[in-house]
């Protein structure tokens, strides 16, 4: 980790704090939301009801005897955290055991005939069904006549503020997905990441997702762009193994977006027969790694992955919870250069991401300076600002 000055690990302890509010309300209202969505059984329910008494009031307690990753979660911290508050643990890791424990309740994880029911499925389901998401991809004909770079430049942004159509985020932030005017970007490394995609490039592009629907057609479509112009030879497309954070991407979200954009018409359903047929051939693949799930930092990546990024022309990190894991969820002074932080990573790598938690790094001071003068601290989690960073070193720093 870097030789920066301190920055405490972000813990949700502190009443009225935003991460605070993730435990004692977004959790809540996500069992809310989910119960409301599937006709459960008694068993379900009562699991759902224990669920929110202990993720509220109670402590971290164990996996069941049989789950068929307790030994991963074992390795990932749990023994040090049961029977300590949710409160108390390092916050990236009480949300993510949540999520995990919510997959226990409603039975995902099986035996039974519950096993592998995506409890978030009807939400992503709507949001790719919305007309809105027709109108998106209707408005990719207009691109169409526009030189190469302009496009990729289009492309590029589509897939930075699909990140704000993350149904998670909107059940505390009602407009989020729709609020205009697009505010500038508060960092903007865009030329550096070019300059890692060139025309007939002959490298893999890892791209690691965030949310299905919305956010995860616009990454397609730039993937799409980036294999037919021949910016990347490969992609790979790092998804979750399982349902996370309510709208995180999964395989069946990848086909479901794929499906979406064959049935398009235009110019959509072009970049539907592209990824397709990428997808046959092997230039794109998808990958759902353990380790996407985990909840801990990047900096902890086990050596397989590793290895995978170390491999890639460039690896770009999409949305606010994979941030936080790339740079570690902490308070960093907002100066904090961003290249300090991702120090460690073992190839070069792009975060794409609307501000959606405290964690920053890479402002300048007179953008700090600026943001704190409008907003106060609100700019740091309204969603209403973006940033593109890189680090094209790919850890040469590294001794
Ligand atoms: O990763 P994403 O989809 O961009 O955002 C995830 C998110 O909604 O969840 C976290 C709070 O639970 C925040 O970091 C962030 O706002």
């Amino acid at each position: 980790m870097p030789d920066t000055p301190f920055a405490p690990v972000i813990r949700g302890d502190e009443p009225g704090s935003f991460p605070h509010s993730v435990l004692a309300e977004r959790h809540p209202a996500i069992i809310r939301q989910v119960r409301d969505a599937f006709p459960f059984g008694p068993a379900q329910h009562a699991a759902l009801d224990e669920l929110l008494r202990n993720c509220t009031e109670g402590t971290v307690g164990p996996l069941p005897a049989d789950a068929p990753d307790r030994d991963r979660w074992h390795a990932w911290g749990l023994p040090d955290h049961t029977g300590r508050s949710w409160y108390d643990v390092p916050w990236l890791w009480s949300e993510s055991y949540f999520y995990r424990r919510l997959l226990d309740a409603v039975g995902y994880v099986g035996p039974g005939a519950w096993q592998g029911i995506d409890p978030f499925r009807p939400f992503k389901r709507a949001e790719l069904d919305a007309p809105e998401t027709d109108a998106e991809l209707a408005a990719l004909d207009g691109l169409r006549d526009l030189p190469e770079e302009e496009r990729a430049r289009a492309l590029l942004h589509g897939s930075l503020w699909g990140n704000r159509a993350d149904l998670g985020f909107r059940l505390s932030a009602a407009d989020a997905g729709t609020r205009q005017p697009v505010p500038a970007l508060v960092a903007d490394d865009s030329e550096t990441l070019w300059s890692l995609l060139p025309p007939a490039g002959t490298g893999t592009l890892v791209l690691v997702a965030d949310n299905a629907g919305r956010e995860l057609l616009p990454d397609l479509l730039l993937i799409a762009h980036l294999l037919t112009e021949g910016r990347a030879a490969r992609a790979v497309l790092h998804v979750k193994p399982y349902p996370y954070y309510v709208s995180d991407a999964t395989t069946a979200d990848v086909v479901d977006a794929l499906n979406r954009l064959r049935a398009a018409p235009g110019a959509a359903g072009g970049y539907g027969r592209v990824l397709r047929s990428a997808m046959a051939d092997g230039r794109l693949t998808v990958r759902a790694h353990p380790f996407s799930c985990a909840p801990l930092p990047y900096a902890d990546m086990p050596d397989d992955l590793r290895a995978e990024f170390a491999a890639a022309t460039l690896t770009v990190v999409k949305g606010d919870l994979n941030y936080r894991r790339l740079v570690g969820d902490r308070f960093w002074p907002p100066t904090t250069p961003f290249r300090e932080t991702t120090a460690y990573f073992p190839g070069p790598v792009a975060a794409l991401r609307t501000l959606k938690s405290e964690v920053i790094t890479g402002l300048s001071a007179a953008t700090e300076a600026a943001l704190v003068a409008a907003e106060g601290q609100r700019w740091r989690t309204s969603g209403t600002h973006a940033l593109i960073q890189a680090d094209p070193s790919g850890g040469a720093r590294r001794g």
